[in-house]
């Protein structure tokens, strides 16, 4: 068996995505997602110039080797680049293995740990008031556990503030867009939020905060601190991570639970993390981070030390991530919880798949492979738009963590 024909297919139904489709000689094909929010041509260039062309006449059949040649063999170790362009081969080649043995892909893994994968999603308004709306509506639909961020006065766009719809689309402009960030209004502020969350709708639902890599260390223990009494389920990117050790600071003062990694790229960037029991939940991602086969090994580093997993799920994660993340939840034994930010009805059309939402739980399907496909036809109806994530400043100029 044989790797006929790979292509790279970008669309932008509403925001960009990249994908890439793998062809053998026996009809089979596979997709994978390697979409990088703001730099995803970049990708596009990778796998075209770099990785396409050493594919072709490779048996698609030998998964674990083509993702050793393709991270050992191009010398150049990790990055968010090279890992997703490795993602999306590795999840093609995942979806042809499943598609032949005539399986869902979870079935691959292991088979089924869970009957649903329990997943969070995203409240947002512009002051307390209006956030605590936006949780009850989320506790309508169904949602067990629900992610809470609040615009804070006298902060320009706070991040996470959605525009009133179910998902928050933080790429949105031709170049990157000036938000603000003020840490000590936000450190008053954001803990007022929860205070009103559990007093209004008690502690039968899972709460949720990302604080978006903005505080430092001390700052991100004070906030763990302060909201200890409103029991999160985690408290998400508190300070930066290139740093593994600033989490041990965090960590010795707080027990809010602590979760990072949705940019994480390899089990590298995580490992002390994980060994020192610094975090509690593991945010990386099968698009993020090296694919099917490189995510279960940090998945399996992480229940040595009991860290669950919590893989990122926002729009710029495709549908192919979110079905092939749903078979991986459905398998893992450590997890912990599933991002989902819905995709908008452009999004979802341009990629079919068979996963379902129900009574606060996504459900992956029974098709054999991990359940999604493209409509090329329908994806080249909305050709590539740049966008950018903004960035952030704060009141005297000063570049911040976005
Ligand atoms: O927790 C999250 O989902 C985020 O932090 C994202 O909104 C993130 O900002 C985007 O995925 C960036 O592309
Ligand atoms: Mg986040």
């Amino acid at each position: 068996m044989k790797i006929e024909r790979a292509r790279v297919i970008v669309t932008c139904p509403g925001r960009n995505f990249v994908t890439l489709k793998i062809e053998t000689d026996q009809g089979v094909y596979g997709i994978g997602d390697a979409t990088l929010n703001g730099r995803e041509l970049a990708v596009v260039s990778y796998l075209e110039e770099h990785v396409i062309p050493c594919l072709i006449g490779s048996d698609p059949r030998r998964i674990e080797d083509i993702w050793q040649f393709l991270y050992r063999g191009a010398y150049w170790r990790r990055g968010p680049v090279t890992m997703r362009a490795i993602a999306a081969v590795d999840v093609a080649l995942w979806d042809i293995k499943a598609k032949m043995a005539g399986m869902p892909l979870y079935q691959l893994l292991g088979g089924r740990s869970r009957d649903g994968v329990m997943v969070y999603g995203h409240a947002s308004g512009e002051d307390i008031e209006a956030t605590v709306d936006a949780v009850g509506h989320y506790i309508d639909m169904g949602y067990k556990a629900i992610r809470a961020q609040t615009g804070v006065p006298g902060v320009k766009d706070a991040y996470g503030v959605g525009r009133g719809k179910l998902y928050y689309e933080p790429a949105d402009a031709a170049l990157p867009s000036v938000t603000g960030w003020d840490t000590s209004k936000a450190l008053n502020y954001v803990p007022k939020l929860f205070a009103k969350l559990r007093d209004t709708y008690g502690f039968d639902h899972h709460l949720l905060h990302d604080g978006h890599h903005r505080y430092t260390p001390i700052e991100a223990a004070t906030l763990g601190k302060r909201l200890e009494p409103f029991q999160l389920f985690w408290l998400e990117d508190c300070t930066p991570a290139e740093n593994q050790e600033a989490f041990r600071l965090v960590r010795q003062h707080t027990t809010t639970p602590l979760a990072v990694g949705e940019i994480f790229n390899t089990i590298w960037d995580a490992k002390d993390l994980i060994e020192n029991q610094l975090i509690d939940y593991i945010r990386a991602t099968i698009v993020g981070a090296g694919g099917v086969t490189h995510l279960r090994r940090i998945a399996d580093l992480a229940s040595l030390y009991q860290v669950r997993t919590g893989c990122h799920g926002a729009t710029d994660l495709s549908p192919v991530t979110m079905g092939t993340a749903l078979h991986f939840d459905t398998w893992v034994p450590n997890f912990g919880v599933q991002e989902y930010m819905r995709h908008s009805e452009e999004t979802d059309a341009v990629f079919p798949h068979d996963y379902h939402f129900a009574d606060g739980l996504l459900y992956c399907g029974e098709t054999p492979g991990h359940g999604v496909d493209i409509d090329e036809d329908l994806a080249a109806k909305y050709p590539y738009k740049r966008a950018y994530l903004p960035v952030a400043r704060l009141e005297d100029g000063t570049m911040w963590n976005w």
